[in-house]
């Protein structure tokens, strides 16, 4: 029998343990505030906000008559006048006239009931005085990829999860991404091809790079920064031009890797420019009212744009790429990994044909985001 040795009680972190348990690290806070949001637990921020999630509340008698929702959902509601007042993009806190259960408030989070349910009004924007507080909120509903709307100190309140608006920051971090695994994997394009798939113990996405042809460092790859998106990559949708982007990456990477070059596609788990699929169906819904790609976010009182590209310049720090050549026509792609460290010496325009079904969503795209469409 080998040396038995019995581990002190601390090798089993017991007192760490009862620690971590008293104080939660951030990340731990923020992991256990995007559950609930999930789960339509309520939130304590900070000091004084109590929140829960309208979309998803778990206690569906629960009411307040105050509620907290984004900028552009207080302008929906008529409340625009207040917005300048409410600090422009900032979330404004309303007061109704009488208590709402959820179901009854559900109008106010919604965009897509805007027709179909009148609001139960007046409502009127109050002074917020917790902006960092509102603020994190906004971003925790995005990333638990629900509506970004709540009651505000429910009644009865359930037993919150407490956090700090700062906590977040340490929760991203690109910092905690690593290498997970890697793998051979031949593809239709290149069969000369390696799967990486990288970790973070924050953030349940994993995030994968495909590496095709030789890695050199006499050669800068061709790299696509791709970010997922469900229905053009993997149903065909006709809405976007994500599947023939991906597609001619690929192409593009395997003629580099014939010509002795090599390519990485770095395939990101950020749907719907980092709304989630879920929230990227709600704004289809509402493009099929009307409204174009951005104005549809925007309705949903979340942000045109909420990737995050600095992780793209962990995951290419992670496989020892330094210098790019970048496939793409969005120029803030190139800033934000400029700004991240990663040297890119070419951008390589990425433009496919157009169809009738996303003709309107490629011209918001060059009007009004700025893209280098023809
Ligand atoms: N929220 C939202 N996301 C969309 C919509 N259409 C496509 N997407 C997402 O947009 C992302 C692709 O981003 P695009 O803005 O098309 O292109 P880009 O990556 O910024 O720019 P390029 O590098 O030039 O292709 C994917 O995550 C898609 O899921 C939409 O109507 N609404
Ligand atoms: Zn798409």
């Amino acid at each position: 029998m080998g040396k038995a040795e019995r581990p002190h009680s601390a090798h089993y972190g017991v007192r760490s343990l009862s620690a971590s348990a008293a104080y939660p690290s951030p990340e731990r806070r923020v992991a256990q505030a995007v559950d609930a949001l999930r789960h339509g637990w309520p939130l304590r921020i900070g000091d004084g906000l109590t929140l829960l999630p309208i979309e998803t509340a778990a206690e569906r008698a629960t009411q307040s008559a105050q509620m907290l929702v984004s900028a552009a959902r207080a302008e929906t509601l008529r409340l625009g006048n207040q917005r300048a007042a409410a600090g422009g993009h900032h979330p404004v806190f309303i007061r109704a006239a009488e208590a709402l259960d959820v179901r009854a408030a559900l109008p106010i989070a919604d965009p897509a009931l805007d027709t179909a349910n009148p609001l139960k009004g007046p409502f009127k924007a109050l002074d917020l005085p917790w902006l960092a507080e509102a603020e994190a909120a906004m971003e925790l509903a995005r990333i638990a990829g629900i509506l970004p709307a709540f009651l505000v100190d429910p009644d009865p309140a359930g037993e919150p999860v407490s956090l700090e608006p700062t906590d977040l920051a340490a929760w991203s971090a690109p910092i905690n991404l690593s290498v997970a695994t890697r793998a051979h994997l031949p593809i239709a394009r290149e069969e000369e091809a390696d799967i990486i798939a990288f970790r973070s113990a924050n953030d349940m996405r994993e995030h994968v790079a495909l590496v095709l042809g030789e890695q050199t460092s006499d050669r800068p790859p061709l790299v696509r920064l791709h970010s997922e998106c469900l229905t053009g990559d993997i149903f065909g949708s006709l809405k976007c031009d994500c599947g023939p982007q991906l597609d001619a990456a690929l192409a593009a990477m395997s003629a580099e890797a014939a010509a002795g070059g090599w390519g990485v596609l770095l395939y990101m788990r950020q749907e719907g420019r980092g709304i989630g699929l879920i929230n990227k169906l709600r704004a289809y819904r509402l493009q099929d009212e009307g409204v174009d790609t951005l104005e549809a976010n925007q309705r949903l009182g979340l942000p045109e744009e909420a990737r995050d590209f600095p992780l793209a310049a962990r995951m290419l720090d992670l496989l020892a790429v330094r210098e790019v050549r970048l496939m793409t026509n969005n120029l803030e792609k190139v800033t934000a990994l400029e700004n991240a460290g990663v040297k890119v010496i070419e951008r390589v325009p990425h433009q496919l044909p157009s169809n009738p079904h996303n003709t309107r969503y490629l011209a918001t795209k060059r009007d009004r985001a700025g893209h280098l469409l023809t």
